[in-house]
C-alpha cells in the first residue's frame, strides 16, 4: 500500500477530478478547469521528482485526467492505473515527451498532450544566451571578478570568439531550432548551416531575405546551407546548437567520434535533452581541448552531471531552465490543463499545434479544443475545423 501523498484541493464539489502532480505557475489553468466543473487536486509533496508509486497513489480510485511533468516515468504502470480510475487524459507540462510511453497510452486509450509553441522563443533565447556566454566567456569572467582577481585591463584578458561572420550550425531545425537560427543570423550576422530530416523552408526564406537586405545596404550578406549529413554541420560550424527531439535516432547523436570532427575552438550548446550527447565523451573532449566550449541546459542523468563536468572552466551549466520565463511557464500550464480538459469534455483536437495563441489570450475564452494531443491519430480523435 503506497503512503498517502499530500494535496491541495480546489473546487471540492467539481464533477471531474483532475490531478496535477506539481504546483504550476499562474492561476489561469486552475480557473479554466474550475469553470468547467473540475475538482483540481495539486500534489504538494516536498520532493522534486515523484515516483511511479507516488503517482499511482495520487491517481487513486477515480481520476478523470492528470497533468504531469517531464521528470516522471509515464509508462505501462501509470497508464494502467489511470485507466482503472476511469481516466482518459494525460498531459505533460512540456513539449518534449520522451518520458512518456505513447504505445502504453494508446493501449489504454489515454490521450497524451504536450505544450508546443509557447516555449519556442523562450528556449531559443536561452540557447542564444548560452552561445554568447560561451563565446565571450562570461561565466568565467564573472567568477574571476567576484574572486577579486581583476587588477586592471589587459590585452589578453578573457579573449573569446567574435560571432559575426562565423557559421552557426543547427541540428534539428524545428520550432525551437529555427527560432534560434533566426536569432543568431539576424542578431549576430552569422551564416547558417542546418541539418534536419525535413527542409526548413521558412527559415531558408528568412535568411535569403535578410542576406539580400544586408547586401542592399552595402554589408556582407549572410548565407544558408541545408547540410546533407549531420557530420557536415559538425565539421563546418563554429557554434552548434542541438534542438532535435530525443528518440532512438538522436540518442548519443554527439559521441566521441563526432566530437573529434568538430573544430578545436567550436562551441556546442544543448537545450534539447541530455542523452542526445554522450556526456562522458564530452567531459573527456573538454579536458583534451580547453578552447572547445559548451553551454548545457540539459544532462544525461538529470539532476546529476557526469563526473568531472562541474570542474571544467570551458563548460557553462544551468539547471534545465530554457523554458523558464513567467509567460511561457504560465502558458505551458494553461496548454497542459486544456489538453486534459478538452479530452474530458469530448472536444476535438486543435488543427495546428504550432499555432496555440488563441489558447493563451487571457482576455478571451479558449477555443473548445485540446491544443496538442500527440496520439490523436492513433486514438482516432476528431480534429477541429476551427
Ligand atoms: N531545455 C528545455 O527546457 C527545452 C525546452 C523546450 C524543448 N526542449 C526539447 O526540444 C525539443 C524540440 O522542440 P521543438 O518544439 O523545436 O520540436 P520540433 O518537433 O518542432 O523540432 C524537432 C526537430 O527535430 C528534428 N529531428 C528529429 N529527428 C532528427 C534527427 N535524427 N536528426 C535531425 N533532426 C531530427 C525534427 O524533424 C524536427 O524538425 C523537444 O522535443 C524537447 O525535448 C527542451
Ligand atoms: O520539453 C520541454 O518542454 C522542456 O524541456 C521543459 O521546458
Amino acid at each position: 500500500m503506497a503512503k498517502p501523498v499530500s494535496i491541495e484541493v480546489w473546487n471540492p464539489s467539481g464533477k471531474y477530478r483532475v490531478v496535477s502532480t506539481k504546483s504550476m505557475p499562474g492561476t489561469r489553468w486552475i480557473n479554466l478547469l474550475i469553470a468547467q466543473d473540475c475538482r483540481v487536486e495539486i500534489c504538494t509533496e516536498k520532493k522534486t521528482i515523484l515516483s511511479v508509486e507516488d503517482i499511482v497513489a495520487l491517481i487513486g480510485d477515480k481520476c478523470d485526467g492528470v497533468i504531469g511533468q517531464l521528470t516522471e516515468d509515464w509508462g505501462e504502470t501509470l497508464f494502467a492505473a489511470l485507466s482503472r480510475a476511469g481516466g482518459k487524459a494525460f498531459s505533460n507540462m512540456a513539449v518534449g515527451y520522451n518520458n512518456v510511453d505513447v504505445n502504453a497510452a494508446n493501449k489504454y486509450g489515454v490521450a497524451v498532450g504536450n505544450t508546443p509553441g509557447v516555449l519556442t522563443e523562450t528556449t531559443a533565447e536561452l540557447a542564444a544566451s548560452l552561445s554568447l556566454a560561451a563565446a565571450r566567456r562570461i561565466v568565467e569572467a564573472d567568477e574571476f571578478m567576484r574572486a577579486g582577481l581583476y587588477d586592471g585591463w589587459l590585452p589578453y584578458l578573457f579573449v573569446g570568439n567574435l560571432l559575426k561572420g562565423q557559421t552557426v550550425g543547427v541540428i534539428g531545425a524545428g520550432r525551437i531550432g529555427s527560432a534560434y537560427a533566426r536569432m543568431m543570423v539576424e542578431g549576430f550576422k552569422m551564416n547558417l548551416i542546418y541539418y534536419d530530416l525535413y527542409q526548413a523552408t521558412r527559415l531558408e526564406k528568412f535568411v535569403t531575405a535578410y542576406g539580400a537586405f544586408l547586401q542592399a545596404n552595402g554589408e556582407q550578406p549572410v548565407t544558408w546551407k541545408r547540410a546533407s549529413s549531420m557530420d557536415e554541420v559538425l565539421r563546418e560550424a563554429d557554434v552548434i546548437s542541438l534542438h532535435p527531439v530525443l528518440d532512438k535516432t538522436t540518442y548519443h547523436l554527439i559521441n566521441k567520434e563526432r566530437l573529434s570532427t568538430m573544430k578545436k575552438e567550436a562551441i556546442l550548446v544543448n537545450c534539447s535533452r541530455g542523452p542526445v550527447v554522450d556526456e562522458v565523451a564530452l567531459v573527456e573532449h573538454l579536458k583534451q581541448n580547453p578552447k572547445f566550449r559548451v553551454g548545457l541546459d540539459v544532462f544525461e542523468d538529470e539532476p546529476y552531471m557526469k563526473p568531472g563536468l562541474a570542474e571544467l572552466k570551458n563548460a557553462i551549466v544551468v539547471p534545465h531552465i530554457a523554458s523558464a520565463s513567467k509567460w511561457t511557464r504560465e502558458g505551458m500550464a494553461t496548454l497542459a490543463a486544456l489538453n486534459v480538459l478538452g479530452k474530458i469534455k469530448g472536444y476535438p483536437i486543435w488543427g495546428n499545434p504550432n499555432q496555440v495563441e488563441p489558447f493563451l489570450n487571457e482576455n478571451a475564452s479558449p477555443p473548445a479544443a485540446s491544443p496538442s494531443i500527440v496520439n490523436a491519430k492513433a486514438l482516432g480523435l476528431p480534429v477541429s475545423k476551427l
